[in-house]
C-alpha cells in the first residue's frame, strides 16, 4: 500500500481483509505535510507489514529505502527512484510491469508539489521530474498522492506535454513556483512531528517525555 492515510486505515483494512490479502508493505513516499500517515496503526492491526520511506527522510520505519532500492511484494517490485525538490525525501515508485508510477507529490495532474516548506527547492523538483519521471517511457500511468479536482491518474506523455509548470523552462519553472502563494495546509504542525514516527501519537508522547 502506497501512502495509507490515518483516517481511512479501518476503511482500507476491511478491503485488505476482503479481498484476502496479505499487506507486506505500507510504503510511503514522503513526510507529508497535509495529513497523518496510516503506516503505523496498519502495521498495528496486520503483523508482518513493514513501513517503508526513504533514509534522507530521517523518518521512522522498518525499511529506510535508497534510491534504486527494489521494494518486492509477491511476484512484483516497485523501484525507488529519488526525486526530491518538494521535500528531500521524496521519493516515486516506479512499477515497471505495469507501466505505473506514484509519484508522491513531486508530479501532480498538471501540477506539482509545491516548494514553500520542508525541504522544497524548484529547481531540485524540475531536475527530479525530468530526470526521474518524464525519461519513463511515455504510456506509463501516473498515479500521484493528491488531485484537487477529482481526477486519480494521468500519464508521462500528458504531464510532458499539458502539465502547465513542468512543460515549461527550468526558469521559468521556478519563477512560476516562487509566485505560487499557497495557503498553508491544515494539518500541518500536527502532520509533520506525527509523520516523522510512522503516524503513531504514543510515540510522540513517548518523545516528549524523555
Ligand atoms: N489545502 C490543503 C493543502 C494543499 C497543498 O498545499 N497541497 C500540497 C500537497 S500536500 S504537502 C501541494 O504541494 N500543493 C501544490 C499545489 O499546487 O496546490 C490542506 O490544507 O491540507
Ligand atoms: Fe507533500
Amino acid at each position: 500500500m502506497i501512502d495509507p492515510v490515518i483516517e481511512t486505515v479501518e476503511r482500507d483494512f476491511r478491503i485488505i481483509q476482503d479481498l484476502r490479502l496479505n499487506l507486506v508493505a505500507a510504503v510511503n513516499t514522503h513526510v507529508h505535510a497535509d495529513h497523518v500517515t496510516g503506516s503505523g496503526e496498519m502495521k498495528k492491526k496486520i503483523p508482518g507489514c513493514k513501513s517503508m520511506i526513504a533514509e534522507v527522510s530521517k523518518a521512522k520505519a522498518d525499511v529506510k529505502l535508497k534510491p534504486n532500492d527494489l521494494v518486492k511484494f509477491g511476484q512484483f517490485e516497485l523501484e525507488v527512484r529519488s526525486t526530491p525538490g518538494h521535500t528531500d525525501g521524496c521519493v516515486s515508485y516506479v512499477w515497471h510491469e505495469k507501466g505505473m508510477v506514484f509519484t508522491g507529490d513531486a508530479l501532480l495532474i498538471r501540477g506539482c508539489g509545491r516548494t514553500d516548506f520542508q525541504e522544497g527547492n524548484p529547481g531540485v523538483l524540475y531536475d527530479s521530474v525530468h530526470s526521474q519521471i518524464f525519461s519513463l517511457p511515455k504510456h506509463f500511468i501516473v498515479f500521484p498522492a493528491h488531485d484537487y479536482t477529482g481526477q486519480t491518474m494521468s500519464t508521462v506523455e500528458e504531464e510532458v506535454k499539458f502539465n502547465p509548470r513542468l512543460k515549461r523552462s527550468k526558469s521559468e519553472f521556478i519563477q512560476i513556483m516562487s509566485n505560487l502563494k499557497l495557503p498553508y495546509p491544515k494539518q500541518i504542525d500536527k502532520a509533520l512531528p506525527a509523520n516523522m514516527v510512522c503516524g503513531i501519537f504514543d510515540e510522540l508522547e513517548t518523545a516528549a517525555q524523555t
